[in-house]
This record gives C-alpha cells, sequence and structure tokens, in this order.
C-alpha cells in the first residue's frame, strides 16, 4: 500500500539547509493500521506530504495505493484520502451540504454522492449534525467530519496527520474508536501521525518512530517494548544508609541491570519484575534490610524513545 525508499526532504531558507526527512523507508500493507510517531519537528507531516503528493521529495521514491507520488500523483491523490492538520471545513455551510460538494467535486452523481453522504453521517455519528452550520460543531465533531470529507470518494488508504490534536481526552477517545471501527470495519488501510505516546500505544497495530528525520524503530507496540530491557523496579527502604546493601542484593538478580540509587530508593531493570520480587523480598530479609514498598512498572513507548534516543519523548 505504501512503499516509500530513500524519501528525503531539504528545505532551504536563506543560507540555511534544513534535512527535514533523511532517506525513510516505510512499507506498509493492506490492512495495516499504522501510527507515525515522533517529537515536534522529527519530519512526521514533511514525510506524510511527500506521500500524500503535496510536496515533492529532494531525493528518493514511493509508491502509494499503487502508484508512482513523482509520476502519477493524480492516481494517488484519486485513491487516498488525506486528512491533514486542522483541515478546517468552509464555515457558514451545513454539515450534509458541505459532505454532498465533496461529494460532487470527487465526481459522484446527485444520488449516488446523496447516499454515500447518509451512509458517512452514520458512520461517523453525525447524523444529529447534518442540518447544523459547521461553524457550530464541536472540536470532536469538526474532526470527524474532515474524516467523513476525506472518504468521501471510498479511499482504500486514509492518511491523518495528528488527527486528535488539540482534543479533549474524551473527544480523543471517540474519535480514535471511530478510526478504530473504520479499519476493522471498513477495512481500510489507515497511516496516521501523533505524538502522543499512548494514542500510538493503544491504537496502533505498529508504531513508526521518527526523530530528526529518520526512522529509528518500527514493530508492534509490545516488540518496541520488549526491546527495553525489562520492567522498572523500584524498591523503598527504611533508610538511606540501607540502599547500597539492597543494590547488591539486587544485583545477584541475574537479569537485573540498571541498577539506580537515589536516596532510601533503589531502582534497576529486570526481565521480570513481578516473578523476581518475592525472592528479592526473601533476600532483602535475610540480609537485614527493612523494605518501605516496592513497585513494578512495564515499559512504556516512552521508555523505548528514551532507550534509542537518551530523552524523553514526553518533555518535548
Ligand atoms: N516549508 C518548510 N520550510 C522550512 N522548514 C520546514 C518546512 N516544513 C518543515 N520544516 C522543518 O522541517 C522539520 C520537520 O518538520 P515537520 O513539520 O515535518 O515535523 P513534524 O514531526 O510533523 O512536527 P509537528 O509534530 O510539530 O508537526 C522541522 O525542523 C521544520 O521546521
Amino acid at each position: 500500500m505504501i512503499h516509500a525508499k530513500n524519501l528525503t526532504r531539504r528545505f532551504t531558507l536563506k543560507n540555511e539547509t534544513v534535512e527535514a526527512v533523511r532517506g525513510v523507508e516505510i512499507d506498509v500493507v493492506p490492512g495495516e493500521l499504522v501510527a507515525f510517531l515522533g517529537p515536534n519537528g522529527a519530519g512526521k507531516s514533511t514525510t506524510l506530504r511527500m506521500l500524500t503528493t503535496l510536496l515533492p521529495p529532494s531525493a528518493g521514491t514511493a509508491t502509494v495505493a499503487g502508484y508512482d507520488i513523482d509520476r502519477d500523483p493524480v492516481e494517488v491523490r484519486r485513491r487516498i484520502g488525506h486528512i491533514g492538520q486542522g483541515n478546517g471545513s468552509f464555515d457558514g455551510m451545513r454539515v450534509r451540504e458541505e459532505l454532498f460538494t465533496q461529494g460532487r467535486f470527487y465526481g459522484l452523481d446527485r444520488r449516488t454522492a446523496q447516499a454515500r453522504v447518509d451512509e458517512l453521517l452514520d458512520q461517523l455519528d453525525l447524523s444529529a449534525q447534518a442540518d447544523r452550520d459547521v461553524a457550530r460543531l464541536s472540536g470532536g465533531q469538526r474532526r470527524r467530519l474532515d474524516i467523513a470529507m476525506g472518504l468521501i470518494h471510498r479511499p482504500r488508504l486514509l492518511f491523518l496527520d495528528e488527527p486528535s490534536s488539540g482534543l479533549d481526552p474524551q473527544s480523543r477517545a471517540n474519535l480514535l474508536e471511530h478510526i478504530r471501527r473504520l479499519h476493522r470495519e471498513e477495512d481500510v488501510t489507515v497511516f496516521l501521525t501523533t505524538h502522543y505516546l499512548d494514542e500510538a500505544d493503544a491504537l496502533a497495530e505498529r508504531v513508526i518512530v521518527i526523530d530528526h528525520g529518520t526512522i529509528i524503530a518500527d514493530g508492534t507496540p509490545s516488540q518496541l517494548k520488549s526491546k527495553v530491557s525489562g520492567d522498572l523496579v523500584t524498591v523503598q527502604l527504611a533508610e538511606p544508609e540501607q540502599v547500597a546493601a539492597a543494590a547488591e542484593v539486587a544485583g545477584r538478580i541475574p537479569t537485573a541491570h540498571e541498577l539506580d540509587q537515589a536516596d532510601a530508593e533503589l531502582t534497576f531493570r529486570v526481565e521480570n519484575g513481578d516473578a523476581a520480587i518475592p525472592e528479592l523480598v526473601r533476600s532483602l530479609d535475610a540480609a537485614g534490610l527493612t523494605l518501605r514498598g516496592t513497585q513494578v512498572k512495564r515499559p512504556t513507548l516512552d521508555d523505548v524513545f528514551l532507550t534509542l534516543t537518551g530523552r524523553s519523548l514526553r518533555d518535548e
């Protein structure tokens, strides 16, 4: 569905050149739901704009929905839906009218356009807003209308640039559910950009991580997390003086690593945190050390990003 090879884009501003995308390789097969994750400025939108034929690459090639983005941009556009950042609809139009116009724009006859509009209003839960002025929609409804607009011509591949950006948590959850359903029930291949870690984790079957214009990871959320070596175990001791001795005890667990001490707290990573705790507690007890508590935290996509880049995506 998407095959990008060495996709590269440079921007020249006065006498400075920015390499926004550097040799990106992406392969997406039909039916996948892919989250393209990265911090601000990583190159997500630039990649998306190249794949959707809005921006010519400086180097590299891509075929999207079976056509070359450079040689056959019109064929590509005909087969994809693209929902950009804050697409925005025309104010002063009613929801139904706006969708109908889009349908006619894509060459549907009046009757087909009408039927498609009704279908999309239903699918995206907008039937109750059909006769409402577009300007009076909530943020979440407006995003759903954007998606309906992008789907009018039944594309098999949908690109969404930061679809849930700026939405409150409830509208975000609702929008993601709609995207999930479209993917599941309509068999639409979805490629969306996001800088929300939890969103990528919860939504996507596959996450491609981009940083400084380069892809640094590609896999299912659990594959990516398994690259971060292990669960994070935190142990609180009664006294700061006991931490060094506790670190020695924890260090004997065969898979324990990244041991760190601060005040009365010891942290380390271990392959299976839950399985390691009982033996650790016994050993600490046998060494005469007093425990105040223990926690086990599974790796998150943020840990993956931190491991790969040395920075936290959450702080960006
Ligand atoms: N038209 C342009 N002219 C110059 N530089 C640009 C242009 N578009 C993007 N850039 C630069 O390219 C880099 C990548 O930007 P891009 O918008 O692709 O990142 P992004 O990952 O989508 O970020 P965001 O999440 O903030 O949208 C940034 O350094 C940006 O400033």
